[in-house]
């Protein structure tokens, strides 16, 4: 092993989408059949060139400060593409040498014709989505791909020395379910060894072509959560790395625990022979001097840069937090400074923000100001304070200027926050709803969708035409309009029974709402990567928050004028809009959400006016936003689902409210979807066969529920009998009187000639459960 140090500042990762989402137009016109595949990883290597490029510039140029950590779709799918630890069900796509080649590797990720794709779910507490491995006693695993090496090679022939990233074995494991046809008691990681030896060669690639660092992200270490005992994982962790460590033929191992704190895992990986650690000090905090000491000897990388939001780092803090780190470490011990995770959570440059207000710019660090903080830092704690004098009053100036700024604190909304009573969350009973909702008429296995319709490049040509000036506003309302009517005629031909307006008129499901609030401030190029080529444009949520004037009603209530049927209307919830949005870090969550409760009440109060009958306030967020350590879930979803109340606590008992919850693993949180005492609620569960189902049972459920039967993040059509069989799991599972049918999710990323077929066979699958019953 050839040793070289850790540099003296560094990042755990960056955007990988392009700077100009490049990389998303390149998969999707690949997958659409427009380009060839060497256009497509033509236009990959170009992302990776100009992200080093883009890094070098920014004077990150030190060895292994830059990661390599590029991926066509997901770093999990990648772990699992480099072990070639593929499901049966994909077994085919394997070669000669037990790897994937690239449409095999999107087939995993987007599955094809009967067969789904892998499940996808939360990387975390962020809005990130990974996919989820299955791994069973016989899944094949071995070092099959070198698409990593190869990386590291590319990089070194444009002169960088990259770090290449990868996610540990540990927490590849911890997320991975393990395959339905496992063995009662099994659990992947039972399948530690067969991983280890994998990972073993792939170090030994790694290092044959010259990478001296290696960074393995553990981030599962930091959270409680896991199906396992917290013994069995520390015991995994000791036998992984001292496994790895004892390899002569590896890179020096940088081991990443972001997200949180490490915990009582720190020691463990003291004892072992990994040549570094990383710690989240932004989630986590700097660990007791007797904990540090099992550090003796390697290197720490102190994440004091948050990965996560897009505020500038409090300098005078995060300097604070490095000396007070320095101190308690070992003497000695080298410290580099770095980002507390990845920034593939953050936009890449705030300067192109030109539209932004300039003080409100002033506030903020996206991704490649972020690399320039790392480098500041360093350089204030080898030199002292007065090396980075300009840039620490550059930085006091900042935040004197949004502290003073009269939107971050409006009197007449804390106010209003303030005189919320407990009265205000809650609505009459169950029963009494339920009686005051039967004027809706609704059939048994009521059908409806979760909202949205396909998003056709032809609503967003007019969007786009829009914003340059090219339609104007009338113009655009009646190309929504027209789109609205087609949707509803749509759904009346289909035979649904509780139908939507389409939500044709929204860039997205939070930025739409953002932009009609007082508070949010929203970008232009701000996208982040969400899953696979799709990605988000978070708004900023910097000052109090007000509704200068009702944002859904006109839409809804022209809906609803052209049909019968009842039309939903449909919100964002406040969880879900804090949590997609870069929320305020100068005031406490909760006091976020209930003003946000708050305009989301004053909402149903004018939808209610406008005769709408049915809302919707979507939570999907609540589920990420879950705290990874169980001591902090009680406080967390006390507030959480109390600013969810705030919202519905007012609407009539003739009202029937939705609320819709995307992602399974509610297992965890099927306690809190009763308290957020919405009349119906609809969630993800076909990817996951119904296994959610089994805990709702049980937990004795008392509302409506509808489990999705259709995987709207898969292009595929699902057959009648498919649906049929999972609304069937459903009925067998509840009451059928509580049971809706719809899909997992809405409809916007998907296209009309899978819409119009898997909508009929979901009507024809709720005609048959009901003639069943019948
Ligand atoms: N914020 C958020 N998080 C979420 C979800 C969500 O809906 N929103 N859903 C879950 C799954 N995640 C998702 C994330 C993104 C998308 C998605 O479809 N994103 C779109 C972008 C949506 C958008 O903002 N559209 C804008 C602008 C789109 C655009 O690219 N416009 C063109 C110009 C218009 C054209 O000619 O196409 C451009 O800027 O170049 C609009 O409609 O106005 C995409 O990546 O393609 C779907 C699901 C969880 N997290
Ligand atoms: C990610 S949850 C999506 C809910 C939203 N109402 C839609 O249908 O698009
Ligand atoms: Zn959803």
């Amino acid at each position: 092993m050839s040793t070289t140090s850790l540099p003296a500042a560094t990042i755990l990762g960056y955007p990988r989408i392009g700077a100009n989402r490049e990389l998303k137009r390149a998969l999707e016109q690949y997958w659409a059949g427009k380009t060839t595949r060497e256009d497509l990883v033509q236009a990959a290597a170009q992302v990776r060139a100009a992200n080093r490029q883009r890094l070098n510039e920014l004077g990150l140029t030190e060895a292994y400060a830059q990661p390599a950590d590029h991926t066509l779709y997901d770093q999990v799918l990648s772990v699992i593409a480099h072990l070639g630890a593929v499901p049966a069900r994909f077994r085919d796509l394997l070669d000669e040498n037990g790897g994937l080649d690239l449409d095999g590797y999107f087939t995993l990720a987007r599955g094809e014709g009967d067969r789904p794709a892998l499940e996808m779910t939360k990387w975390f507490d962020s809005n990130y989505h990974y996919l989820v491995p299955e791994i069973g006693p016989d899944t094949p695993i071995d070092y099959v791909e070198y698409a990593l090496a190869d990386q590291f090679r590319e990089a070194l022939e444009q002169g960088v020395e990259a770090r290449p990233v990868l996610v540990g074995p540990v927490t590849f494991l911890l997320l991975a379910k393990a395959t339905d046809d496992a063995p009662e008691g099994f659990h992947p990681l039972d399948r530690l060894n067969d991983v280890l030896h994998a990972y073993g060669h792939w170090l030994m690639d790694l290092q044959n072509v010259g990478a001296k660092w290696v960074q393995l992200d553990e981030p599962a270490l930091v959270s409680d959560s896991w199906d396992v005992p917290r013994e069995r994982i520390l015991k995994a962790v000791k036998d992984a790395y001292t496994w790895l460590g004892a390899s002569v033929d590896r890179p020096q191992i940088l081991v990443a625990g972001t997200y949180g704190n490490l915990g009582d895992a720190l020691p463990v990986l003291g004892e072992t022979d990994v040549e570094g650690v990383a710690l989240d000090l932004v989630a986590g905090q700097v660990p007791a001097a007797e904990d540090l000491a099992a550090l003796a000897g390697k290197s720490v990388v102190a994440g004091v840069v948050s990965g996560r939001n897009i505020w500038r780092t409090n300098m005078d803090e995060a300097l604070a937090t490095l000396r007070d780190l320095q101190a308690k470490l070992p003497q000695g011990t080298p410290v580099t400074v770095a980002t507390s995770t990845s920034l593939q959570h953050v936009p890449h440059d705030k300067e192109r923000e030109t539209s932004l207000p300039q003080d409100l710019r002033s506030w903020l660090a996206f991704a490649d100001q972020k690399v320039q903080e790392v480098q500041v830092l360093a350089r204030g704690l080898a030199q002292g304070d007065e090396a980075i004098a300009a840039e620490l009053a550059e930085d006091r100036a900042a935040r004197e200027s949004r502290q003073n700024h009269p939107g971050t604190r409006v009197a007449a909304v804390r106010e209003a926050v303030a005189a919320v009573t407990e009265a205000d969350r809650n609505r009459s009973a169950y029963e009494v709803r339920l009686a005051a909702q039967e004027s809706l008429g609704l059939p048994l296995l009521p059908t409806t969708t979760i909202g949205s319709f396909p998003q056709t490049a032809d609503i967003r040509k007019a969007r786009a035409a829009y914003r340059k000036g090219e339609l104007s506003e009338e113009q655009y309302a009646q190309a929504m309009r027209d789109e609205i009517a087609h949707v509803v005629k749509l759904q009346e031909e289909l035979g649904l029974d509780v139908l939507v307006h389409g939500e044709a008129e929204r860039n997205d499901m939070v930025q739409y709402f953002a932009e009609l609030l007082e508070g949010f401030a929203a970008t232009e190029h701000g996208w982040v990567q969400s899953y696979g080529s799709r990605c988000t444009r978070p708004s900023i949520l910097w000052g109090d928050v007000t509704r200068p004037a009702p944002m859904t009603v006109e839409w809804s209530a022209y809906a609803q004028s052209l049909t019968e049927k009842p039309m939903k209307g449909m919100l964002t919830g406040p969880v879900t809009i804090m949590a997609w949005s870069f929320v305020r870090d100068d005031v406490p969550r909760k006091q976020v959400a209930d003003q946000l409760g708050l305009v989301l009440r004053d909402e149903i109060a004018d939808l209610e006016q406008a005769g709408i009958r049915v809302v919707q306030v979507d939570e999907p967020a609540i589920r990420e936003l879950l705290p990874l350590q169980s001591k902090d879930r009680a406080e967390y979803l006390d507030w959480s689902v109390g600013s969810f109340r705030l919202a519905t606590g007012q609407a009539q008992d003739g009202t029937q409210v939705h609320t819709h919850l995307c992602y399974s693993e509610f297992n965890v949180v099927v306690d809190a979807i009763d308290h957020l005492d919405a009349d119906v609620t609809s969630i993800e569960a076909s990817r996951s066969k119904m296994d959610i189902l089994p805990a709702v049972a049980e937990h004795g459920f008392s509302r409506q529920l509808g489990p999705g039967i259709w995987d709207i993040h898969s292009p595929r059509v699902p057959s009648e009998e498919e649906q049929t069989a999972l609304l069937q799991a459903a009925v067998d599972a509840l009451p059928a009187k509580q049971v809706w049918v719809n899909p997992d999710c809405g409809l916007k990323t998907r296209g009309y000639a899978e819409v119009e077929p898997t909508l009929r066979n979901l009507v024809a699958a709720a005609r048959n459960v009901r003639e069943r019953l019948a």
